[in-house]
Order: C-alpha cells, then sequence, then structure tokens
C-alpha cells in the first residue's frame, strides 16, 4: 500500500484519526539501551554506512556536493535547495550533537558519497512536557539511486542510533503527506527583486501589471525604520533568551532554547543566519526580535541566472513593536543584504503580516511531523512555534 514503511513505525496512522480514547504522549515506551539493535542495519550489497564528520574539509564537500546535485526540488522542477557547506556545518553541529548521526551511504568500491540522513539533538516542548527529541533532516538519496527502497533503511538507521543515546522521539517536516502531520502549513514568498524572479520564472508578472509597475510595488526603504533596531549581539544573548522564552511559550509545540542554544542558533553568522533586535532608547530594554536564515537554491536551466538567494524567516518576537513593523524592517534587512525572496511559513503569528506586506502564497505545504508521540489532535500552523531549517 502507499505507506508501507510508515504503517510499520510508531507514528499517528490515519485510521487512529479523531480516535480520542488514545492518550496524548508517548506511543511506544523507551526500552533499555542495553536492548537496542546494537549493529547498524544491513544495506544493498554494493553499499556501505559511513559516519560524516562535518569536521572533515573533505566530508563536508561531498556532503554539499551530494545535497547540490540530488537535494530537495520545488514541484516544477526549476529550483533545488543549495544549502551552503557553512550553512550544513552550522546546522548540524548545534550544542550536544553527535557525530554518529550524521549518516551517509556510500559505493563500497568508489567510496562515493550516494545518500545522508541526519539527526541533531533537541529540546522540544509539547504542551507542557519538554521531550528531548532528534530532528531529522536532509534525507538525501542520489537521483540514480532513486526507488531503491534505500529511504526506509536509512529511516530505520537513524532511528536505532537516536536509541543508542537513549532519545526515542523525532521530529521531522516533509513537502509531501505522510502519516500522519500534526500541522500542515502554507509557505508564502515576498519578493525583494521581482525583475530577476520573473526572469527565473519564480514568479509571473501579475495581469494588467508592467515591470516597472511591479518594481515599484515591491520597493522597500533603504534603511529599517524602528528606532533602536540594531543586529544582535554576544551579550545580547540572556536577554533575547528570556525573550524568546517568554514568547514560545505561548504556542503548543516549540523548541525550549537555553542561553547556548541561543548562542548557536541565533547569534549572526554572515551568509547563514541574520538576527536583529529592538533596544528601547530610553530604557535599554530589548523589546522585540527578528531573525532569518540563508538558504539559497539553484536556478536549474535559465541563461542568465544560476542561483536565487532566498532568506527564510526564523524566529521573530514583538512585544513593543508591531510584528508588522518589525518584519518590514526584516524585509528592508534582507533587500539590504541582496536577497532576492523573503520565504516565511504561516507559523506563529506570521499570518497577521503576510498579505500586507505583500507576500504571495507559495504552491507547496510544508508537513510536521512527530515520531513515536500522539497529538490528540492536529495543529493549526498559529499553534505551531518551531521552524526547521
Ligand atoms: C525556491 O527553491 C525551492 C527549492 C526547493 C523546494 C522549494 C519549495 C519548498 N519545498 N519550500 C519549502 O519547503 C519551504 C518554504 C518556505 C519556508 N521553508 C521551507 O522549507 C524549509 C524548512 C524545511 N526544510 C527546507 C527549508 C523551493
Amino acid at each position: 500500500s502507499r505507506h508501507k514503511f510508515w504503517e510499520t513505525q510508531p507514528v499517528g496512522q490515519f485510521k487512529d484519526i479523531g480516535d480520542s480514547s488514545l492518550p496524548e504522549g508517548p506511543i511506544e515506551p523507551p526500552t533499555p539501551v542495553s536492548e537496542v539493535k546494537q549493529e547498524p542495519y544491513n544495506l544493498p550489497n554494493l553499499y556501505e554506512w559511513v559516519t560524516c564528520d562535518m569536521e572533515s574539509e573533505e566530508m563536508s564537500l561531498e556532503v554539499y556536493n551530494l545535497l547540490t546535485n540530488n537535494y530537495v526540488e520545488d514541484d516544477e522542477n526549476m529550483f533545488r535547495f543549495n544549502y551552503s557547506k557553512e550553512f550544513l556545518s552550522w546546522a548540524l553541529r548545534p550544542p550536544g550533537y553527535f557525530k554518529s548521526w550524521h549518516i551517509g551511504v556510500c559505493v563500497k568500491s568508489s567510496k562515493k558519497l550516494v545518500a545522508f540522513i541526519t539527526g541533531i539533538p533537541a529540546r522540544i516542548r509539547v504542551h507542557d512536557q519538554v521531550v528531548t527529541m532528534a530532528e531529522i533532516n536532509f534525507l538525501c538519496v542520489h537521483k540514480k539511486l532513486r526507488s531503491k527502497r534505500l529511504a526506509p533503511v536509512m529511516i530505520k538507521e537513524v532511528t536505532r542510533r537516536v536509541h543508542l543515546e537513549n532519545i526515542w522521539q523525532a521530529a521531522y517536516t516533509a513537502g509531501v503527506v505522510l502519516p500522519t502531520p500534526i500541522s500542515t502549513c502554507q509557505y508564502w514568498h515576498r519578493s525583494l527583486n521581482p525583475k530577476k524572479l520573473i526572469d527565473v520564472g519564480f514568479s509571473r508578472l501579475g495581469a494588467r501589471m508592467t515591470m516597472s509597475r511591479t518594481i515599484k510595488l515591491y520597493k522597500l526603504p533603504e534603511s529599517p525604520l524602528t528606532q533602536g533596531f540594531r543586529k544582535m549581539e554576544p551579550h545580547d544573548i540572556p536577554a533575547v533568551t528570556r525573550l524568546l522564552k517568554k514568547y514560545l511559550s505561548q504556542f503548543v509545540v516549540a523548541p525550549d532554547f537555553d542561553e547556548n542554544d541561543v548562542e548557536h542558533w541565533l547569534l549572526p553568522k554572515e551568509d547563514v543566519v541574520d538576527s536583529f533586535l529592538v533596544e528601547s532608547p530610553e530604557t535599554h530594554e530589548i523589546t522585540d526580535f527578528c531573525s532569518f536564515y540563508t538558504l539559497p537554491s539553484s536556478i536549474l536551466g535559465n541563461q542568465n541566472y544560476s542561483t536565487l538567494k532566498a532568506a527564510y524567516s526564523y524566529y521573530n518576537v514583538s512585544t513593543k513593536t508591531p510584528l508588522l513593523q518589525l518584519m518590514n524592517d526584516a524585509l528592508i534587512m534582507a533587500k539590504q543584504k541582496d536577497f532576492d525572496v523573503f520565504n516565511a511559513l504561516d507559523v506563529m503569528k506570521n499570518e497577521s503580516f503576510l498579505k500586507e506586506l505583500k507576500f504571495g502564497p507559495g504552491d507547496g505545504k510544508l508537513h510536521y511531523y512527530l515520531y513515536n508521540y500522539r497529538l490528540r489532535q492536529a495543529l493549526h500552523p498559529s499553534e505551531l512555534g518551531l521552524v526547521l531549517l
């Protein structure tokens, strides 16, 4: 059947939807780590497991090249995510990471990397329960090895290695519907460089719109409008951590960030993540925060351009500055940094600014999943406070 593999896994099953007799929480209990399968799962004969040391220049370049040529494309196969090497190193080495969760599959004879899957540890709160989970990401099988059923054995192997660290839940997203989404989000795009977006086919010229009218429509001020708006700096970590913890507490599912997490995930890192805050000129209190991460896409088959420079909305907190004004400043900073487009999901309070800031709906959805954790009912995107890379 359609979900041959997922029907064998401890995930919400479609047949259980609406069965409110099933309790919220773990689906299967933990087992003693000594009872976890000690040896790796079997791969088809020609292939072997390799643990990818992302600190190795050579290995991180191999991972970068595999993803650059074989990772997720948009529905029309016009663009492919092109995560940079620096971004991958950042995304995969947060505080407390496990090298063993950076899993590659290579060809025994040539040692060529042909598949990849990763996990990183994260403390995620679900309602009032903080659960240590694995965030699973970057599942990629070389285009030439698709439909060999490699993905199920890779998912089982990363699950086994997560269990060996006595962690029993996971979180992941996908553009496809699997058993069973905890939430389904719509993605939105805000043009920053409309001429390039139209030229590469990302956007289309609106009806009864000229190019010059379109450029004018998306024009932004040269610099941010909010008094006290500035780049985040290391000394801001304690205040940003307090602000973010308080703000995220309103969502049903959200990361439980401490100062070490904020230092890693939210301190600005050139060409990886940008973050800004509003410091009140009078009281020097930090009242608001916004951030976006850098994820370019390769443009497949365009004469004039090879890369789409895209910013992705990350974590934003508004307590004094209206979110609309704060996000307009984020757009202004992204334009200043020469991004072509600013993407956002309709999670958290994002829906309140999308249309007014001239975002247009994307042509797909992003589904969120939990592994081995049942929610009594699916969440509205506004109840979701988790953004995965
Ligand atoms: C424009 O280039 C693309 C290249 C590949 C895929 C897509 C469409 C798409 N699937 N977009 C998203 O998943 C997306 C849209 C808005 C915000 N975050 C997103 O995904 C993030 C989070 C999940 N992991 C990928 C990056 C677009």
